[in-house]
């Protein structure tokens, strides 16, 4: 070792490695043998290349119970570990640090450490964009300190030594409500109108969920707004002391219409919880995602259409109790809460198999339940925090107009807290034409509903798959068993 110390001593690691392998070595020069390595320089590179965090030697580590273990089933294999049976079972070797937290280590030594620095926080807390910052692991956080022990004055250093708590005694976190931070908002031009896209983060998981707000007397700045704007409180409170007026432009919080010249940027203040009595309760929709009906325009289901008929029924002017001095029209309000659920809940690739199953003759929940999911997978919870973020639905402020057919959705929301003024049903537009055909004896086609993809969804999958909806689902609409199609 002292010779090779002599000898590589301020040489690169890449000289080192062409010193050891090449095959012209200069044994004379530095007085050592040439020795062919058995190690790949490749290799060799390689694990030159990482740096000290990487912990190369995995196989002593304890992943799952029955690896490395060949008398167990699916050993070497944890994907294929059925469990372990009482006679296999052996005494589970388990790592317990003796050592305390480097942080409580240090306060009994009496060294004072700036937490925040420690754990480099600081500089999280100060970027609200950082990931972690919006993104508390998927697990539950505990309950934050009561406000008696925020408001204590930080503790001097002592020298009495707090016995180490195995994570497991550590007491249960509580269940927290959902959290949603709006990330940015911009506005975007449809053929319903304008539309501001908001993107979410949320503390529930790692989905960006998005809400469609439609409002675009917002857009107006010579009018008075005479409905309360609806505006995110999360987007438009001021993230850090640093943030400049361009970044909060950039994210979206500005008032009124963004152009070359004209950039005012929101404030927290911008959210008066204004109820009026004139103004009918925003109407709003919650969505779940999905590919095929949405995007490619799956007649499968109705999504895609119900998705278009929400953001142009909430498009729609609304008209105010005739008043001297007040316009007899506002324009439309509320928004679409689009969720990340695709499948209800069970992803797309479920949903494909699902399809499969529903072609050899299965409805739409037993085909679900056939692939070991529940009927309806989906949750609330982060619709109900988008919803508040946005002042809708709220103890304050106005409760809003749900809608929807799905019973269980409204009951969700209600148990969340959200206020539902009125539930309004989502009518396919297919039975109402045929409706409208029954009763009015008239032949119209779908022209004159505005749709992204031109026309309405219909056909057999469509009637078989709302029909199990209404039958299996509890959802409140009339069956058009009676018309023809
Ligand atoms: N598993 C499964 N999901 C489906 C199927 N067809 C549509 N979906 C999903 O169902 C969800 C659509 O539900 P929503 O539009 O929120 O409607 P809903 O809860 O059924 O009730 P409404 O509010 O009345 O429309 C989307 O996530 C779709 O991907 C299907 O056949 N199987």
């Amino acid at each position: 070792m002292d010779v090779l110390e002599g000898v590589t001593k301020g040489i690169s690691d890449l000289e080192l490695l062409d010193l050891l392998t090449a095959p012209d070595l200069r044994p004379a020069k530095h007085g050592i043998r040439r020795r062919d390595s058995d190690l790949d320089p490749l290799l060799l590179a390689a694990a030159a290349a990482y740096g000290p965090h990487v912990t190369r030697n995995h196989y002593a580590h304890d992943f799952f119970p029955a690896v490395g273990d060949p008398r167990s089933e699916g050993a070497y294999d944890w994907t294929r570990f059925q469990g372990e049976t009482v006679q296999a079972r052996k005494p589970r070797l388990k790592y317990v640090s003796r050592q305390a937290p480097r942080s409580q280590r240090l306060k009994e030594q009496g060294v004072v450490v700036d937490e925040e620095k420690e754990n480099g926080r600081a500089k999280e807390a100060a970027d609200p964009l950082r990931r972690s910052d919006n993104l508390p692991s998927p697990t539950s956080r505990a309950a934050p300190p009561s406000s008696a022990a925020q408001s204590e004055p930080p503790s001097t250093p002592t020298t009495v030594s707090t016995p180490h708590v195995a994570s497991s005694e550590v007491a249960k976190p509580v269940a927290e409500a959902a959290e949603v931070k709006c990330m940015a908002r911009t506005r975007v031009p449809t053929p319903h109108g304008t539309v501001f896209l908001h993107l979410y983060h949320n503390n529930r998981d790692s989905k960006e969920h998005l809400a469609v707000v439609v409002d675009p007397a917002q857009l107006e700045t010579t009018n008075p707004q005479i409905a309360p704007p609806i505006r995110s409180r999360s987007l438009d409170a001021v993230w850090s002391d640093s943030e400049t007026e361009a970044d909060r432009i950039t994210r979206g919080a500005y008032v009124g219409r963004l152009s070359p010249t004209s950039q005012t940027p929101s404030s927290p203040e911008v959210h008066p919880d204004i109820t009026t009595d004139v103004i009918p309760s925003p109407l709003i929709r919650i969505h779940s995602e999905c590919f095929t009906g949405e995007t490619i325009g799956s007649m499968r289901c109705d999504c895609g259409e119900q998705l278009d008929e929400a953001i142009r029924q909430i498009s729609q002017p609304i008209m105010l109790p005739p008043t001297a001095g007040r316009p007899a029209t506002i324009p439309g309000r509320g928004a679409v809460v689009y969720l990340r659920q695709e499948g209800r809940g069970i992803g797309l690739l479920s949903k494909i198999r699902a399809y499969n199953l529903q072609d050899l003759g299965h409805d739409t929940v037993t085909a679900n339940l056939m692939l070991g999911h529940g009927a309806d997978e989906r949750g609330y919870e982060v619709a109900a925090a988008i919803l508040r973020d946005l002042g809708l639905g709220t103890e304050a402020g106005e409760g809003v107009r749900l809608l929807t057919n799905n019973p269980d959705k409204v009951l969700a929301l209600e148990k969340e807290g959200i206020r539902i003024a009125e539930r309004v049903p989502m009518v396919p537009r297919s039975w109402q034409r045929r409706r409208h055909q029954h009763e009015h004896g008239v032949d119209e086609d779908a022209s004159g509903l505005t749709m992204i993809g031109g026309g309405e969804v219909h056909g057999e999958d469509l009637d078989r798959y709302l029909r199990t909806k209404v039958l299996r689902m509890g959802h409140i609409l009339p069956l058009m068993d009676d018309l023809q199609p």
